[in-house]
């Protein structure tokens, strides 16, 4: 038993028979794994119980004494209209069920009705609900613009807008127990990110993390489901799965889109069914754990191309979020660089270096194709070769120079089109408009204009100078 309550609202069973209510709960917790109830017995006391939980779901009796069904129905619903309620009721009759839709349940189920249909209809209100209160809360922080716990965020140091909003979103979908999706280019802090999901989440349990890139079929089910003793030769003990020790807490599966399609299937099946079976064990165990999954592959492309199902990515994507490549917040760069120097500084005992102004200047002209990790590993390698007084540039020069553009091309493709109406521009003009776009952006600095532009720096200085002799007026 985790000790987590799902779902984090509450649900109310009211029914005047105690044994229902006790047989009803069991089910509830064992089939669809909710264990945040309440149960009523007495009709008149199910408003005060309302009141003092945070009820989201109630699950009501017609027939019962003192205070029927259908009044109550239309007092939760005058009083609180944002509760799902769903009956529940011995009544096989059309009128009744017909009568309680149009006073505002949300269902309408008859106890003998099958089980499965049942669950499924409670699950259904319980989504819906979640998402409502999901909405609710991106709403409030959206509008208040603050975190309520950014001590989860102290690790992921960022001032760009658009991570505050990943921040934000993450928030509001905390306490859900769905499935997160997280995409970004290799080094934008994925991983990070899903430590911080599982830290809001509150999950007693702990973040247990799997990378299933490269992992061939068989090794995948042995590590998320486990085996049973004797499951295959050399099993002699049984070995509990990820899935399990990630129970009440959060699995995170890094490299989702490198899953191969065998093990898709497999992931598939445990999200629908919920449950899974230890290898040569016919002893089902369900899934109690929040699945956060990753990749920085497209997955878009991937769907199309045929290598990963849409009907897992239906699944996993409920909540998703990108992270910006490093490129595309900018003004995170001195914040990083500052944050690494100074750890790299404090790791290897020596006293933080004074960075080059022209460094940042680089810095915020490089592709970073690994993002943060790059940056990263970048200030531990000039720390670790520095020898006192300013930052030598070198290790950074060198990772600008060995980029490998073609992984760029993407980017600088899209500049390179012109519509056919477009008049094109002589070689002279846009070599020129090049020119000044790089002095721009770096800030007038020849030395890292001339490498943006992939010629020297004489070369560069060679150039401004001619253009300024052509542009000074003949006597
Ligand atoms: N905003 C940030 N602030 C501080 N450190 C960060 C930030 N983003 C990432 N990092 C650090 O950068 C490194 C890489 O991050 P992480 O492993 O989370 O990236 P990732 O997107 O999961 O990469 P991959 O796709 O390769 O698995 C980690 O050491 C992480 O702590």
């Amino acid at each position: 038993m985790s000790g987590n309550l799902s779902p984090s609202f509450g649900v109310l069973l009211i029914d005047d028979e105690v044994s229902f209510l006790r047989s009803f709960s069991l089910l509830l917790e064992t089939a669809a794994g909710i264990n945040h109830l309440y149960t009523c017995d007495d009709s008149r006391q199910a408003m005060d119980l309302i009141d003092k939980h945070c009820i989201g779901l109630v699950l009501l009796d017609i027939n019962m004494p003192h205070l029927s069904g259908e009044s109550l129905l239309s007092e939760i619903v005058a009083k609180h209209p944002e509760i799902h309620v769903i009956i529940v009721s011995g009544l096989n009759q059309l009128e009744t069920a017909m009568n309680c839709i149009r006073l505002g349940a949300f269902d309408y189920f008859i106890k003998s009705s099958e089980e499965n249909r049942l669950i499924d209809g409670i699950k259904r209100a319980i989504e819906m609900q979640e998402m409502r209160l999901e909405n609710q809360e991106m709403r409030r922080l959206f509008f208040s613009d603050t975190l309520k716990h950014p001590e989860a965020f102290t690790n992921i140091l960022t001032q760009d807008k658009n991570m505050k909003l990943v921040f934000q979103y993450l928030e509001s979908v905390a306490e859900s127990s769905r499935h997160v999706l997280i995409t970004g280019e290799s080094g934008t802090g994925k991983e990070a990110i899903a430590q911080a999901i599982h830290d809001l989440s509150g999950r007693k349990g702990s973040l247990v993390s799997v990378n299933v890139a490269g992992v061939d079929d068989s090794f995948f089910s042995d590590t998320l489901f486990g085996h049973a003793r004797g499951a295959f030769s050399g099993a002699d003990q049984a070995r509990s799965g990820m899935v399990e020790q990630a129970n009440g807490g959060t699995l995170f599966l890094d490299e989702i889109g490198d899953l191969s399609l065998a093990s898709q299937v497999k992931l598939l099946r445990l999200l629908q069914e919920g449950e899974y079976y230890p290898l040569g064990s016919d002893t089902a165990k369900r899934l109690d754990a929040r699945l956060v999954v990753a990749t920085h592959q497209n997955l878009d492309a991937k769907q199309a191309d045929g290598s990963f199902r849409k009907d897992l990515y239906y699944r996993l994507c409920t909540h998703q979020v990108e992270l910006p490549a490093l490129r595309k917040r900018p003004a995170d760069i001195p914040l990083l660089l500052e944050y690494f120097l100074e750890k790299a500084a404090e790791e290897l005992g020596r006293s933080k270096p004074t960075v080059p102004k022209e460094l940042l200047v680089l810095l915020q002209n490089y592709a970073f194709p690994g993002n943060v990790r790059e940056l990263q590993a970048l200030c531990f390698d000039a720390v670790s070769r520095h020898r006192g007084g300013i930052l030598s540039m070198a290790v950074f020069k060198r990772a600008c120079e060995n980029t490998d553009t073609a992984s760029l091309s993407d980017m600088t493709d899209a500049f390179y089109q012109y519509p056919d109406d477009f008049p094109l521009p002589t070689l002279q003009k846009s070599a020129d408009l090049l020119v000044d776009e790089a002095m721009k952006r770096a800030n007038g600095n020849q030395s890292v204009a001339s490498r943006l532009l992939g010629i020297s720096q004489p070369a560069l200085s060679k150039r401004l100078k001619s253009r300024k002799g052509a542009d000074t007026p003949s006597e």
